[in-house]
């Protein structure tokens, strides 16, 4: 079932939470939202759900308005970072209970339930479990059962609200990447909420960037990645170099490097800013025929097969980051405190200050 966010809007006294958002989750499509804390993720969440109402605007499923439809008529699962397993009930129980409480029209006969339940532990492959109670379970486990439970009542529309946040690094990065082949068996049109930008890149179909309650940029995570919309995009999803430069006729200059920026075409001498990642940083040994700048290598630090370097150019007081593999570091020869030249790769350009998407 897709969902239509039309103009919606929503305060909290005099506070802005959801500012003017319009937006479209696609049927069957796995959507992260992804922003930092305040951002209103989950005001748009509990919106979506029902718990909360919009001061204005409109929220369609399946292009029917459902704005004035109570939790209950919507067909919406949730899962929230806090496992709301109950304690005296077992896993079995757990996930059986929205079904349980059905009124006795729509209530399915224990044999229904049974084997409904047992096939949702399958899926989230927990069936050896039925017996036990939540505090045998491990962390990741209980949030497995709480999708189950989630899934057992046949949501249209499954919301999960930082569902690994309270779980360490190795689980949480286990869980995303189970997630993410279950909605691939499922096809539940799904909204994730998330802060971290990895968990949104891997897991998701679709990455909607979140700021001060408005919509910053909407697209396919590589996309996003790739083609950051704005400097706030550009500096959310990951580490970023920043480099003042000079835009003329379409070209922006730092120092000897020249960069094309064509949507600049009519610029003359205006000041800019280029986005750099650092595994976007060409590193060379010597002067590079077409343009570079000369830096000193400040820091070295291995990180698996990646060598992080922190440079520091004769322009900028400003330390650079660039990434390059093992074998590239030891082909260059390079060493802590030497000398190089560096070059951007890949970059984006943008005015300074005012957040304008360039392209
Ligand atoms: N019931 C409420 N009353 C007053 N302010 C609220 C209420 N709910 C949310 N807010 C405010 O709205 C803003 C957005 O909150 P929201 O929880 O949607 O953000 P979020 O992006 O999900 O953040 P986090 O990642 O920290 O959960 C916050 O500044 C929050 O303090």
């Amino acid at each position: 079932m897709s969902i239509e966010i039309d103009h919606v809007n929503k305060r909290f006294g005099d506070f802005t939470a959801i500012d003017n958002v319009s937006l479209t989750f696609n049927d069957g499509e796995l959507t992260a939202l992804l922003g930092p804390s305040g951002s209103g993720k989950t005001t748009l969440l509990r919106v979506i759900a029902g718990l909360e109402q919009p001061d204005n605007g409109r929220i369609r499923f399946h292009g029917e308005d459902a704005t004035d439809l109570h939790v209950s008529k919507r067909s919406v699962g949730f899962v929230f970072q806090h496992y709301a397993l109950f304690k005296h009930m077992s896993v079995f129980e757990n996930v059986a209970y929205g079904l349980r409480v059905k009124p006795r029209g729509q209530r399915p006969d224990k044999a229904v339930i049974r084997d409904k339940v047992m096939t949702l532990l399958s899926l989230v492959q927990l069936d050896w479990t039925a017996h036990r109670y939540p505090h045998q379970l491990s962390g990741g486990q209980r949030q497995r059962i709480a999708l189950a439970r989630a899934l057992a009542v046949e949501p249209k529309v499954l919301l999960l609200d930082e569902p690994f946040g309270a779980l360490d690094a190795k689980v949480r990065a286990e869980l995303r990447r189970w997630l993410r082949r279950l909605h691939d068996d499922i096809h539940v049109t799904s909204v994730f909420v998330t802060h971290d930008q990895e968990e949104a890149l891997e897991v998701s179909d679709r990455v909607v960037v979140m700021n001060q309650g408005r919509v910053e940029q909407d697209g396919a995570p590589e996309r996003i990645y790739d083609y950051p919309a704005n400097p706030f995009v550009y500096r959310f999803l990951g580490n970023v170099n920043l480099f003042h430069a000079r835009i003329h006729n379409g070209v922006a200059r730092i120092g000897d490097v020249a960069l094309e920026a064509p949507e600049f075409a009519g610029y003359r001498d205006a000041p800019g800013e280029a986005y750099v990642r650092p595994h976007d940083i060409e590193v060379f040994a010597d002067r590079h025929h077409s343009g570079a700048l000369h830096a000193r290598i400040e820091l070295v630090s291995r990180v698996g097969p990646t060598v992080r370097l922190e440079l520091r150019t004769d322009e900028s007081a400003h330390v650079v980051h660039a990434e390059l593999s093992r074998h590239r570091f030891q082909e260059l020869g390079l060493v802590q405190g030497g000398e190089a030249w560096i070059r951007p790769a890949h970059s984006r350009v943008f005015l300074p200050d005012t957040e304008l998407a360039a392209g």
